[in-house]
């Protein structure tokens, strides 16, 4: 698609220059919502937004969303420099990183959806913009469309936010609904979502969690209004997930869900902190994070006067992503056109960040067990020794069929049936739980410890 820009609305209006810096899935979007909705962006703003260039690696690259030719160029420095408002849609760190301070240097206000940059340079980047009295918006960079991080900076400014779960990728959300609903592989499902433009640059960020991490920070950030930076995020991802625990998943009525969760908790020796964790997650399939689907974002957030909120909606996606990215792009705008001080974001509070084995969970473990007297027992004192309860346990005889016999192993012989074990542990400390799955893996009685997965809302 080619269009000519618009003749700009009103000429009498002022203008901002606008400077797009990558012209992607969701770039492109923005270049035509900055287009097609012009003279509806003018009367909300009260000036018109003037596209001044694309930074792009390929200005002859065919576009989702094509503008004309002479708009796209290689020459990032001297757009930047002649921008009001600088939009970074590249992803990566740098250049990104470099023309973002160039943008906060010149006094332009900037907006992003660089999760992975934000969560490792967030708070340098959060000081400069405070520094220069400019603004730098990042409403994109978790959640996609929905409008996340705003409400948990200002609407919630005046609450204590205790802990947020959700889930926030939409990569590994599709790829784990597409294998639970229709069978599909992990590599095909990985792909489509690829192609429809869900995944990073580099997809090893989605499926390996650390995507989630990032915004795992941000929420963090913005929820304790403390700085967090993605390496202290406890993070797994779901390429470990395997078809053994789908099915020990589905047949305990569970469904797994890549998870982000930031929570207050007071440690062991009293340390008041936070701990970050992403990792797959099983939940009841009546839980209301169960039923999200496809590329889809939910987040809960626990505060001590709201309650309990949830906010869901598309989390990835070029044209969702970019109305996320015109929301700031608008609000900045006004401000700049009303004129006044940039709202910047200066997490002041010291939340120090506590390692994961701190916080509680509960777990589903699996395990195959020889059928013979004492072993409930056995396990039972294996988890009892590490201070963990159990809240369920149940026991499903293997068919003859369902065991793989070597003929070494003299262990399996017809004498020695055995059984599938499920055990789901009441809530305990994530160290204390690890012990115990590491204590029952020594058990002579246990043949197999076929799946361990983490349990959230029981
Ligand atoms: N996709 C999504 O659903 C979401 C993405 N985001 C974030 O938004 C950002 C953009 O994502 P997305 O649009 O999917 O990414 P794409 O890979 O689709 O687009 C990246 C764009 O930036 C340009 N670019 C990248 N690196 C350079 C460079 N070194 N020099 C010049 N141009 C460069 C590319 O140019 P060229 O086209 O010439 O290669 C391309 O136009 C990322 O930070 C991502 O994490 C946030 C929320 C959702
Ligand atoms: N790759 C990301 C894009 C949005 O942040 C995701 O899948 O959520
Ligand atoms: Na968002």
């Amino acid at each position: 698609m080619t269009v000519t820009t618009p003749s700009a609305p009103h000429d009498s209006q002022p203008a901002l220059k606008i400077a797009l810096l990558g012209a992607g899935t969701v770039g492109s979007q923005v270049a035509r919502i900055l287009t097609e909705d012009a003279e509806m962006l003018a009367a909300r703003v009260g000036a018109r937004l003037e596209l001044a260039g694309v930074f792009v690696r390929n200005p002859d690259g065919r576009r989702d969303y094509q503008l004309p030719r002479e708009l796209y160029t290689t020459d990032a420095e001297a757009l930047v420099d002649s921008a009001d408002i600088v939009l970074e849609l590249m992803g990566g760190i740098e250049p990104a990183k470099s023309l973002i301070e160039r943008a906060i240097g010149n006094g332009s206000a900037v907006v992003t959806g660089n999760k992975a940059l934000l969560a490792q340079s967030g708070s340098e980047l959060f000081a400069a913009a405070a520094e220069a009295g400019t603004q730098l918006s990042f409403e994109a960079s978790v959640a996609g469309a929905i409008p996340i991080l705003r409400p948990l900076r200002d609407s919630l400014a005046g609450d204590t936010v205790t802990r947020v779960m959700g889930i926030a990728n939409g990569t590994t959300n599709y790829i784990l609904d597409q294998m639970d609903t229709t069978g599909a592989a992990f590599d095909d499902a990985l792909a489509d979502a690829q192609e429809l433009g869900y995944a990073e640059a580099d997809p090893t960020a989605d499926i390996e969690g650390h995507d989630a991490a990032a915004k795992a920070a941000i929420l963090a950030n913005l929820a304790f209004h403390a700085p967090f930076r993605i390496d202290e995020v406890y993070c797994e991802g779901i390429t470990r997930i395997t078809a053994a625990d789908n099915e020990a998943a589905s047949e305990a009525g569970y469904v797994i869900k890549l998870l982000a969760i930031a929570e207050r908790i007071t440690a062991g020796d009293g340390t008041a902190g936070a701990v970050l964790r992403v990792h797959p997650t099983l939940l009841p399939r009546e839980h209301p994070l169960a039923a999200v689907r496809g590329a889809f974002n939910a987040v809960f957030v626990e505060t001590q006067n709201a309650g309990e909120l949830m906010f869901y909606g598309p989390g990835a996606g070029g044209a969702p992503t970019a109305s996320a990215v015109m929301g700031d792009t608008v609000s900045i705008a006004r401000r700049l056109v009303r004129g006044g001080a940039g709202r910047t974001h200066t997490p002041r509070s010291v939340v120090p960040a506590l390692p994961v084995g701190e916080a509680r969970t509960s777990y589903m473990v699996v395990i195959r067990v020889a059928d013979r007297p004492g072993v409930l027992a056995a396990i039972a004192s294996a988890v009892a020794e590490h201070g963990v309860s159990i809240e369920s346990m149940r026991q499903v005889p293997l068919a003859e069929d369902d065991l793989v016999v070597e003929e070494s192993d003299e262990a399996y012989t017809d004498e020695a049936p055995e059984s599938l074990l499920r055990i789901i542990t009441h809530e305990a400390k994530e160290q204390n739980l690890a012990a115990t799955v590491a204590t029952i893996k020594e058990l002579d009685v246990v043949t197999e410890v076929v799946s361990v997965l983490r349990v959230e809302g029981n």
